[in-house]
């Protein structure tokens, strides 16, 4: 733990009646970043966020918040406050008042309310609307309407469950871009939570992927992307190849019937493993001067790329994204980097995993791993 810790979870579980929820998770997360819980519906990303809320308390585990244990806090002593999917404002209030209402109960003065009011509105770029019902602001007011209520108690930690999910397309790229704005300018800590991959790519420091109530993965939308832990990460995360293969040595790797020079080791001799390549990163070639060969078997103009697909001589699907046109019935070469090929472990841990990666960036680590070549 460093002292930029706000949030810790040590061995949380959460059981609901017989079904465990939650396995044991244990994360920490940092003072006045963007954290993306993501994972598949049902993975216990709400049920994270409750935690955090107060609403309900872990079976077993800690919670800590500024270094204290918290299980027991009850929800309205905690300095978090939560946006809703469905934003939960008041149909019968005026938009002041819908902003306002946390603060009446703290039975803060008029003069005050008003100010502090006024202050999240302008946050939010919602400045004049204070008159307005809310049964007169569009879907992406209504949100920033809730975003106001929720920052206006200026709590430490704001946690948003799916917020952008009800709105249309546009609307939510735009607010994408102006809920990261919002946090930079605010410094505060967000925690949200998405099942969308790009969403959450696009907008976190920070993202924990979730699965059937465990973190397979935590880290920056690059690490996360560019080194995939495992096929659920990997296929979640962006498009993907993965092919079986075997690890012949350190920084040598055979699949596809082909052996090939890659940058992963730390492997036993002859492991099986799983080899996974990004589309973008295969490159179309005259058909002997690629890696490997293939035979296309369908091609779709994606707008910015061709998405084409074919398989190898091993019988193993590719994806190709290219600028470049293909014929389908025809042969074509890939050619890659070594860089591109991610070996990836069976069953390997996130702290194992980051041990091993740590291991390529460090030298003085990968030559005391032995170098197998
Ligand atoms: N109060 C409850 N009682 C029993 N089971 C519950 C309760 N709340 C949640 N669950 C179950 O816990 C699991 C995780 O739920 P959670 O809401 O945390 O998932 P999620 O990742 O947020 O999913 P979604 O994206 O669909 O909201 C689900 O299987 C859900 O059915």
């Amino acid at each position: 733990m460093t002292d930029k810790t706000i949030i810790r979870f040590e061995g949380v579980k959460q059981q609901y009646d017989r079904s465990t929820v939650l396995n044991r998770v244990s994360f920490e997360i940092e003072r006045g970043k963007f954290y993306t819980l993501l994972g598949p519906s049902g993975c216990g990303k709400t049920t994270i966020l409750r935690l955090i809320a107060g609403f309900i308390q872990p079976t077993e585990g800690n919670i800590y918040f500024n270094g204290k244990v918290i299980n027991n806090v009850p929800a309205d002593k905690r300095q978090v406050n939560t946006v809703f999917q469905d934003y939960a404002l008041f149909p019968h209030l005026n938009v002041f008042e819908n902003v306002a209402f946390g603060l009446r109960i703290k039975k803060l003065k008029n003069a005050v309310i008003a100010d502090k009011v006024k202050e999240a509105l302008r946050f939010v770029n919602l400045e004049g609307y204070e008159d307005r019902e809310i049964t007169e602001m569009s879907g992406g007011q209504r949100q920033r309407v809730a975003i106001a209520r929720a920052i206006v108690n200026e709590p430490e930690v704001l946690l948003l469950d799916e917020p952008l999910s009800a709105l249309d397309l546009k609307l939510r790229t735009e607010m994408q871009y102006e809920l990261r704005e919002l946090q930079r300018r605010l410094g505060i800590t967000f925690v949200f939570v998405t099942h969308d991959q790009e969403e959450a790519l696009a907008m976190s420091d920070e993202i924990f992927v979730l699965n059937e109530g465990d973190i397979q993965q935590s880290g920056t939308p690059t690490d996360i992307y560019d080194e995939p832990i495992n096929r659920f990460v990997a296929d979640f995360i962006g498009e993907s190849n993965i092919v079986p293969g075997r690890m012949i040595a350190d920084f040598r790797a055979e699949f596809a019937g082909k052996q090939f020079d890659c940058v992963d080791q730390g492997f036993s001799p002859n492991e099986p493993v799983e080899i996974m390549i990004r589309p973008e990163d295969l490159e179309i070639t005259e058909p002997e001067q690629g890696n490997l060969e293939i035979k296309v078997d369908s091609q779709l103009f994606r707008g910015v790329h061709y998405e084409i697909s074919g398989y190898d001589k091993a019988g193993n699907e590719w994806l190709v994204h290219s600028t470049k046109k293909a014929v389908v019935g025809s042969s074509i070469g890939l050619r890659f980097d070594p860089e591109a090929i991610h070996v990836m472990r069976f069953g390997e841990t996130e702290e194992e995993f980051d041990k091993r990666l740590e291991a390529y960036s460090d030298p003085a680590q990968a030559g005391a791993a032995g170098d197998g070549r």
